[in-house]
């Protein structure tokens, strides 16, 4: 398992935040006053074609999924941007509103700052990047985070608006995260029926459980009684403490509990799986 490494700047968000280096963006240039557009051969979705999102990766300046390292080796890792409220789930929501028409919109215009309902805090660690701590020790069965910025895309070509949108008024390292995030679930209880996700909060940097014993999260079966929500989509349900969580531990889960990565396919898009 991975501990976090209690150097530079990990004991402090804002100081991570500002020690990000943005002079390495390879994200071609936005014409003056006009748009960041992709090829159009890239996002053809015609005749069986899928999205390479690899290739979107690659073009946008990502660093390949092998290329995470430790924080000697990686500076992306090393320099991680520590997303907060004022830019990157506000840069986020702002594109999914421009990218996705209004009545299929699945969260309002603004973040919900109460997706975590225990104290955690942000922190960097070697290989898995940023992660998710508790401050407070918290009982088992404990309700710690509920979703509530959850944003559905319904098709391939509302992620490329969003991306684009990013990719103009934001930074390359936004579009990154947002892909690293995203995830497929069940849409309807049709078969193949599939939407893309993306958790506009802290909860997308809850990290994967390597071993029963760093499991300690995990969704119940059990749904928020709330008009907001629906059995399928992205919205799927809250995370629940599966054990005692001693103060200072990082979360950790099971992203079976709610991705569903054939739905990649199916919306077109071949997504390289993450090796972790
Ligand atoms: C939803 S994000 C979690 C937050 C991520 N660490 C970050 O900095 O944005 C999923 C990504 O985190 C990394 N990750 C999550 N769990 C991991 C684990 N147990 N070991 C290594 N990497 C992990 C992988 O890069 C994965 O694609």
């Amino acid at each position: 398992s991975t501990s976090f490494a209690e150097e530079s700047c990990s004991n402090d968000i804002q100081e991570c935040a500002n020690n990000y280096d943005t002079s390495s963006s390879s994200v071609p240039a936005v014409p003056p006053g006009g748009m960041f557009k992709f090829d159009d051969d890239l996002w053809d979705t015609s005749k069986g074609n899928k999205v390479d999102m690899e290739k979107v990766r690659r073009i946008i300046g990502c660093p390949k999924v092998e290329e995470f390292g430790t924080f000697d080796d990686n500076p992306y890792i090393y320099s991680s941007r520590i997303p907060t409220e004022e830019n990157t789930w506000r840069h986020m929501y702002e594109a999914y509103h421009a990218a996705v028409p209004p009545h299929e919109a699945s969260i309002p215009k603004q973040y919900d700052p109460t997706a975590f309902v225990q104290p955690i805090k942000i922190q960097v660690a070697a290989i898995v990047g940023r992660g998710i701590r508790t401050t407070e020790f918290i009982p088992k069965g404990t309700l710690v985070w509920r979703p509530r910025n959850a944003a559905e895309f319904r098709r391939v070509e509302d992620l490329r608006k969003f991306l684009e949108h990013i990719l103009t008024y934001s930074t390359y390292e936004v579009a990154c995260d947002a892909l690293l995030w995203s995830y497929t679930s069940r849409a309807s209880p049709k078969e193949n029926d599939y939407i893309l996700c993306i958790d506009m909060d802290e909860g997308s940097l809850i990290n994967v459980a390597d071993d029963d014993d760093e499991l300690n999260l995990a969704q119940t079966l059990e749904r928020i009684d709330d008009k907001e929500r629906t059995v399928y989509g992205c919205q799927t349900g809250s995370l629940y403490a599966t054990r005692d969580i001693e103060a200072g531990e990082e979360l950790r889960m099971d992203y079976g509990d709610f991705a569903e990565a054939d739905g990649f396919g199916v919306l077109g898009i071949d997504m390289t799986e993450q090796s972790f």
